[in-house]
């Protein structure tokens, strides 16, 4: 199958870095810091509604400042890699899954040059056939064209989405796709509240939970 991953709070704990990025640019402005919880919450849609966010804090919205922010944060964002990790056991989990014959794609709303650079800093860049970034397309995820172009970019075929907050769950909705929900990551809601055919909390288990999936599609297909 085609195996689709969102990046941040999915495959790697990057809020650090996405913090740290935040407050220098707030910084250059004159404003003050925000704390980690608070600039977590904001993950998930891309950079522009981050800096909306951002300045939203403060009480400022503003298109130029948004603009001169948005900007400022992504001449930065390539090099923010420091502080990020990825979550345990995933490089593991991504060998075994190219072994079982998937093929892996990403498919986030971070722009793909901070998440081809991200990822080539861990050493995770070569796992994946396919990098569709909240730049790939005109419309970002929730909205599916990324998760279609992602798969597309895979060769096509039955997919699987693996990601962690409601807009992964809201994406793969509307894409007709499946969604595997990891749980350490940015969600804001229960899991329960997000339609899911599996969960996990732990990399160790993902391998196993696809193999299921798989094989229940390879029946259905048989009897169809
Ligand atoms: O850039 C973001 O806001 C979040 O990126 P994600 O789609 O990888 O969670
Ligand atoms: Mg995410």
């Amino acid at each position: 199958m085609i195996l689709i991953f969102d990046l941040d709070g999915t495959l790697i704990d990057s809020a650090p870095d996405i913090h740290q990025t935040s407050n220098e640019v707030l910084a250059a402005e004159g404003l003050a810091p925000l704390d980690l919880p608070t600039v977590r919450s904001f993950i998930g849609r891309g950079v522009p509604h981050l800096v909306e966010r951002l300045l939203g804090a403060h009480g400022i919205a503003d298109p130029v400042r948004t603009a001169r922010l948005i900007a400022a944060f992504g001449a930065r964002y390539e090099d923010a890699v420091a502080l990020t990790r990825p979550y345990d056991g995933v490089a593991a989990a991504l060998t075994a899954l190219a072994a079982q014959g998937h093929v892996l794609g990403i498919c986030t709303n971070k722009p793909v040059a901070p998440a081809r650079a991200v990822l080539r800093h861990l050493g995770l860049l070569d796992h994946f056939a396919a990098i569709i970034g909240g730049d790939s397309a005109p419309q970002r995820k929730p909205d599916p064209e990324p998760l279609h172009l992602a798969i597309a970019a895979c060769g096509g075929g039955p997919a699987l989405y693996i990601g962690d907050s409601e807009v992964d769950a809201t994406c793969a909705a509307a894409a007709g796709v499946a969604l595997i929900l990891h749980t350490q990551g940015y969600r804001k809601t229960a899991p329960e509240a997000l339609p899911h055919v599996a969960l996990f909390a732990d990399f160790a288990e993902l391998p196993g939970i696809v193999a299921e999936l798989a094989a229940d599609h390879a029946g259905q297909k048989a009897l169809a």
